[in-house]
C-alpha cells in the first residue's frame, strides 16, 4: 500500500460518446507525484478522450476520476492541472507571445508583478525569453509548442498532460523537448506515437487498446515484449532491438 498521496486516480472508468458504443471500458489508475507516465496505443485506443476527462471537458459515462484526492467535475477550473493540446494553435490566440503567456495567470486575478514574474520564470524554463513579443502565427512549430507549454507552466499546474507532444517538431526542438521534460518537477502524463521520445522520458507506461489498459509498467520492458505490442499495432522501438554480435569465425 502507498502511502503517498495520489495525483490521480481512476476507478472503474467508462466512457462513450453520445449515442456511440464503449470508446473506454473499466479504467483503473493510480498515478503518484513525480511520476511520468507515457500512454501508448494505435489510433482510437481512447488517449485523447482520456485527457479530456480527466481535465472535465467530457463527463464520464461511469465510475469516478479524482485529481488529488478531489473528483473531477465536468466543467470545474482545476489550476492545478495543465493541458498541452496536440495542435498548439488550438491554444495560442494571443497578438502576442508575451500575451499569451499571462493570459493564465491573469485570468486567476494575480497581481500585476505576480503575473509577470510566472511569465519571466515560464518564458525562462522553456527557453523561449527572445520570443515575448512575436505574434505566435509567426513563430515555427517548435516555438509554438514551447510557446504553449509556458503559457501552461506559468499556472504552474501539479499535473501535466501533453497530447503528442513531438508532432511536427525537428531534430533538434526534439531533443530540446526531452531535455526540458526530463527536468520538470511536476507530474507528467504524455500520449505519444514516437516510441523512442517516451523511452527517453517516461518511467512508467501505460498500453491502450480499443479502450482499454492492456499493460502498465516498465517502459523498456512493456515496449520490448514484442509480441505485446505487435498484438497491439506498435513495433518495439528500435532502440530496444537486442544488439546482436557480429560473428567472427
Ligand atoms: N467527438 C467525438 N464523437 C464521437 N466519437 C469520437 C469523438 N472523438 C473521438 N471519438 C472516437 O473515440 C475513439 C477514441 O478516440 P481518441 O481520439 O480518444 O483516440 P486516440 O487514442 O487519442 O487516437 P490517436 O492516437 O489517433 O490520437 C475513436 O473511435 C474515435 O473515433
Amino acid at each position: 500500500m502507498n502511502s503517498r498521496k495520489s495525483v490521480l486516480s481512476v476507478s472503474n472508468l467508462s466512457f462513450s460518446y453520445p449515442d456511440r458504443y464503449l470508446v473506454l471500458k473499466d479504467l483503473n489508475l493510480e498515478v503518484w507525484p513525480g511520476e511520468r507516465v507515457g500512454i501508448i496505443g494505435p489510433n482510437g485506443a481512447g488517449k485523447t478522450t482520456f485527457f479530456m476527462l480527466i481535465c472535465g471537458v467530457l463527463k464520464v459515462t461511469s465510475g469516478e476520476i479524482r485529481l488529488f484526492g478531489k473528483p473531477v467535475v465536468p466543467g470545474e477550473f482545476r489550476p492545478e492541472v495543465g493541458m498541452v493540446f496536440q495542435n498548439p494553435d488550438d491554444q495560442l490566440f494571443c497578438p502576442s507571445v508575451r500575451d499569451d503567456v499571462a493570459f493564465g495567470p491573469e485570468n486567476l486575478g494575480l497581481p500585476k508583478e505576480e503575473v509577470e514574474a510566472r511569465v519571466r520564470e515560464a518564458f525562462a524554463v522553456t527557453g523561449i525569453q527572445e520570443l515575448g513579443d512575436y505574434p505566435p502565427h509567426h513563430l515555427s512549430g517548435g516555438q509554438k509548442r514551447m510557446a504553449a507549454i509556458a503559457g501552461v507552466l506559468a499556472m504552474r499546474p501539479r499535473l501535466v498532460i501533453y497530447d503528442e507532444p513531438t508532432s511536427n517538431l525537428d531534430i533538434r526542438y526534439r531533443r530540446r523537448l526531452i531535455r526540458f521534460l526530463r527536468s520538470a518537477r511536476e507530474t507528467m502524463l504524455i500520449a505519444s506515437h514516437d516510441l523512442e521520445f517516451i523511452l527517453e522520458v517516461c518511467d512508467r507506461v501505460i498500453l491502450m487498446d480499443e479502450g482499454r489498459i492492456v499493460a502498465d509498467g516498465n517502459p523498456r520492458v512493456i515496449m520490448g515484449d514484442v509480441d505485446l505490442m505487435e498484438a497491439h499495432g506498435l513495433e518495439r522501438p528500435h532502440s530496444l532491438v537486442p544488439h546482436v554480435e557480429p560473428h567472427h569465425g
